[in-house]
């Protein structure tokens, strides 16, 4: 059994860790940690865990110590030193959060205002979205799982982009998330009633996965990709839905689409690939690691729009974290993420 160890497993992505690692075959949790719950049981925290994981919450140090790959869900900026501490003691890291996600310290500073403080571990930190850089994860010790909207979008687009079918300009990705996206810390914006029944766009073409999502782009092109993102509040729980806009680069058919689509997800299990006719919807991908994708032509316009459907806690958080340990540790990338969605 691999031995798994939650920084941060009283927020949202990381009690989410724990939900889904509690029944994972071939993985344990050997210790979770918080700094508000420190010495209570996670069930008390969560209640839906009662009698199926009352572990009690401990320190980020005994974590370190007692797994070999750990897990940190914790806001941004305070994964550097834990990426160190981890990879000084020879375990794997997978970082949940952004520290490690920008390739380009520049950008970093730009989005973040913060520092690149172990430079070699940037180097090394392997961004984790298994359907692009498997090769990649397999042998990786600091993973940079990507987050809800930086998954979904480059899912929607890159087999288009890396087919040469559409413009490296121009391309706008009309994103809404549910709730949860905002974490577990309350907030005025967050509050029911003035969520409820509510809709509305925010950080309009000026949220810090801009770059995140260029440079995945941009990894499929032959030259940069800029992109207008506008991410949205969704007043639901869970749920990505990435619609995305790009300018055709030449006349293609509906067919040869879904052919270039087929072909670059061909025996991705996560990605399921709809039927003409069909729309990407975050009911059917709730609780699941999958990511529906639905394709549609708007032959007026001349543009594709490329419509991807996620659950942001699992296949944008947790669920795409403990796929990439299962790629490290040469397990089934499927295994303990084998979820059936509901389908009401
Ligand atoms: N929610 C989502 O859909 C997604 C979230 N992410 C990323 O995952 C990370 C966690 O997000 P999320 O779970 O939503 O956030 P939450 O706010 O729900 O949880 C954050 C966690 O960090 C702990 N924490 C807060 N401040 C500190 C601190 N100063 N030192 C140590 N621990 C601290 C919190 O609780 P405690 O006080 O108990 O330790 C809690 O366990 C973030 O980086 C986020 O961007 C990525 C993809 C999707
Ligand atoms: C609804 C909401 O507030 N969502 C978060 C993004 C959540 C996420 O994906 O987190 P990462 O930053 O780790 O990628 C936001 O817009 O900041």
């Amino acid at each position: 059994m691999i031995k798994v160890g939650i920084i941060g497993a009283t927020g949202y992505a990381g009690a989410e860790l724990v939900r889904l690692i509690t029944t994972h075959p071939q993985a344990e949790i050997v210790a979770i940690s918080s700094v508000s719950f420190e010495g209570q049981k996670i069930s008390d925290v969560y209640r839906s865990y009662v009698n199926i994981n009352d572990m009690i919450c401990e320190n980020a140090d005994d974590v370190v110590e007692k797994a070999e790959v750990i897990f940190a869900a914790l806001p941004h900026g305070l994964s550097q030193e834990l990426a160190k501490k981890c990879y000084d003691n020879d375990k794997v890291f997978i970082d949940l959060g952004a520290d490690f996600r920008l390739k380009s310290e520049e950008e970093y500073k730009e989005w973040y205002k913060g520092e690149y403080v172990h430079k070699e571990l940037h180097d090394m930190a392997v961004y984790g979205l298994p359907e692009f850089y498997r090769d990649k994860i397999k042998g990786a010790k600091i993973i940079a799982n990507p987050g809800c909207y930086t998954t979904c979008s480059p899912l929607a687009l890159v087999p288009a982009l890396n087919a040469g079918v559409i413009d490296t300009k121009g391309i706008i990705c009309d994103c809404k998330s549910g709730v949860t996206g905002a974490g577990r810390s309350l907030s005025q914006g967050n509050h029911y009633p003035e969520l409820n029944e509510g809709f509305h766009p925010y950080k309009v073409a000026c949220h810090r996965h801009t770059p995140e999502i260029e440079q995945t782009l941009t990894s499929f092109a032959d030259e940069k990709v800029t992109i207008t993102f506008v991410p949205h509040l969704l007043p639901v729980n869970r749920g990505i839905l990435a619609t995305c806009y790009a300018p055709l680069k030449k006349d293609i058919t509906m067919e040869e689409l879904r052919k270039i689509y087929q072909d670059f997800y061909k025996g991705e299990y996560f990605i399921r690939l709809l039927d003409d006719g069909q729309v990407a919807d975050i009911h059917n991908v709730k609780y699941s690691n999958f990511c529906d994708i639905s394709l549609h032509l708007d032959k007026r316009a001349n543009l594709l729009v490329a419509v991807a459907a996620i659950d942001n806690m699992v296949k944008g958080a947790a669920g795409q974290a403990i796929q990439n340990m299962n790629i490290i540790f040469g397990l089934d990338e499927k295994t303990g993420l084998e979820i059936v969605p509901p389908a009401f």
